[in-house]
């Protein structure tokens, strides 16, 4: 059989052999995953050791079943009924179209969440799934199992599946792409005709939301500045952010900036021209839950 790299196949994130567990209120049955039990305790035996008796029991851990052994489950069109019939826990799924072809081997972490994010986004490649749950799920043992079913089928198919192929994004989510930083100036050997309050005062008050940050929105140079992009991010706010560290596009900014707002420090936060406060202000209205009905307004 030939041997296939699979690090530049695409897959989602990770997986094991691969332990069922059957507790979760979602996993309808037993037979519809058609897997082993979890662990088959054997019959112990005893070793002698510096004249004492050690029992010890042998423990079998059951592999992941085949995936040519793995019965489909054909995916409901509700999200609902999707959730009630694919187990809410980790492990390889493979997902087939209407031909029963398969289309992507996929790891997830909430195998009924990424089916219904499948059959929203591709539902024409997604009429049923084979799933193996692979309980005390780590990276090793989720990627295993992935890697198992993967050689599986392109032994037998002689082909990776599409959705698989490198470059397909179809079915793996994208990171969004980050801003870009907003500049104040076109660069030092630009002489200003402006006063840089002047630009500042038409920067904050021409964008919604302004965060002067030290280091730019995606490496942030100083643990409060990071603070606040986590938290606008998190909040899914759309923000403008200037790098008061940045000395080639905006000079002079760190100490204009603190003039004009009267605030010592960075990060600041503008909302609609008007200085909201810093870090510990923002972390305050944040665990407060006022962030939403400020950045709404
Ligand atoms: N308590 C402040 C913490 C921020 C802070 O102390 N910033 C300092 C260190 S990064 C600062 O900007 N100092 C002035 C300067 O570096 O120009 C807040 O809530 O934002
Ligand atoms: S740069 Fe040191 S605390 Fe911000």
């Amino acid at each position: 059989m030939a041997t296939f790299n699979m690090s530049f196949l695409t897959q989602p994130h990770s997986s094991l052999p691969y332990f069922p567990n059957f507790s979760s209120q979602n996993t309808p049955s037993f037979s519809s995953y058609s897997l082993p039990k979890t662990s088959l305790i054997l019959p112990s035996f005893t070793v002698r050791r510096q004249n004492r008796t050690i029992t010890r029991r042998i423990v079998f851990v059951a592999a992941l079943k085949k995936l040519s052994e793995t019965d489909p489950l054909t995916v409901p069109v509700q999200p609902n009924e999707i959730s009630a019939r694919f187990p809410n826990e980790s492990g390889v799924y493979a997902v087939y179209d209407s031909n029963g072809d398969l289309q992507f081997v996929g790891i997830s972490r909430n195998i009924a969440a990424s089916v219904v994010s499948h059959k929203n986004s591709v539902p024409q490649f997604c009429s049923s799934v084979k799933v193996g749950v692979v309980d005390e799920p780590n990276r090793t043992a989720l990627t295993e199992s992935w890697k198992s079913w993967m050689e599986e089928h392109i032994a037998t198919s002689g082909k990776v599946p599409p959705g698989n192929e490198p470059g397909n994004s179809t079915w793996v989510r994208q990171p969004p792409k980050k801003k870009a930083d907003l500049r104040l100036t076109p660069g030092r050997h630009v002489q200003l005709t402006v006063p840089l309050e002047d630009l500042i005062d038409r920067l904050v008050k021409e964008n919604k939301v302004v965060a002067f940050i030290k280091g730019s929105r995606s490496a942030p140079q100083c643990g409060f500045s990071q603070r606040v992009v986590g938290i606008l991010e998190s909040e899914g706010v759309d923000y403008e952010s200037v790098d008061v560290l940045d000395e080639e596009y905006n000079a002079g900014l760190r100490e204009t900036l603190k003039n004009y707002s009267n605030w010592p420090t960075f990060p600041q936060i503008f909302v609609k021209g008007e200085l909201v406060g810093g870090c510990d202000i923002l972390t305050s209205m944040y665990e407060k839950g006022e962030l939403a009905s400020l950045f709404k307004s």
